[in-house]
């Protein structure tokens, strides 16, 4: 049986595919990608981050049971602890220090990607918030896996490789794969077939914020 996600991505497949195949991505993947986008991506994504823990915060508070609260609680760990720090790795070799990221403005892409997030949250329950959260989770790890192999040429192509080596990597794998089980125990106790087209349109919007996301980046550098 497919799963709730595989669902929702077919059901939207043509926005999924804007989104998976930004030509952001496909550049970064070639080596081609502006030094000025991704240096703005980093950036953003930064604070985009903050946000993105408060809404994994509120998955804790939306939970169900105490094993939904541990879930959530691994997911902000996982961001607090690990992608945050990737991060500032990231952004240190790019001549920003931590202080700098957070002083920085958000850009309205950032705010309106993070706030549909946690607003879709609040007023929902966990399976709302699930899939407001899964093009993030899950399409960053289809990405990974898409680009496995890819080998960008040129001055950027190790800090390109070392961005894709760590959604294609086992690890962040399994950590997808995880929330997609998660979302799929929701989906079991909550999803009725009334409330399907309303998720589809919150993920559908989700992807979208995404692939504005990448087109924040590609601005920077015209
Ligand atoms: C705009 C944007 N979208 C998705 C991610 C990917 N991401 C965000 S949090 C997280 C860890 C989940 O446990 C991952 C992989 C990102 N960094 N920036």
């Amino acid at each position: 049986m497919p799963s709730f996600f595989e669902r929702l991505r077919a059901d939207s497949i043509a926005v999924w595919q804007d989104y998976i195949c930004h030509e952001f991505v496909n550049r970064l993947s070639d080596g081609s990608l502006p030094e000025e986008a991704f240096r703005t991506y980093l950036a953003q994504d930064y604070l985009f981050l903050i946000q993105f823990s408060r809404a994994h915060a509120l998955a804790v508070y939306k939970a169900g049971n105490l094993s939904d609260m541990h879930e959530g609680l691994a997911g902000l760990k996982a961001i607090m602890d690990t992608e945050m720090d990737l991060h500032v790795g990231l952004c240190a070799g790019w001549g920003l220090s931590k202080s700098d990221l957070e002083a920085l403005p958000e850009a309205s892409q950032t705010i309106a990607y993070t706030r549909f997030v946690l607003e879709t949250g609040l007023r929902g329950d966990l399976l709302d918030l699930q899939v407001a959260l899964a093009p993030c989770i899950l399409g960053y790890a289809e990405i990974g896996r898409l680009n496995e192999e890819a080998q960008p040429q040129g001055p950027t192509s190790s800090a390109y490789r070392n961005w894709l080596d760590e959604y294609s990597g086992k690890a962040y794998q399994s950590v997808a794969q995880a929330f997609s089980d998660w979302m799929d125990r929701t989906a079991e106790r909550y999803l009725t077939e009334a409330r399907y087209p309303s998720l589809l349109k919150t993920f559908s919007q989700a992807s979208t914020l995404e692939t504005d996301f990448w087109q924040m980046g590609l601005n920077a550098a015209q």
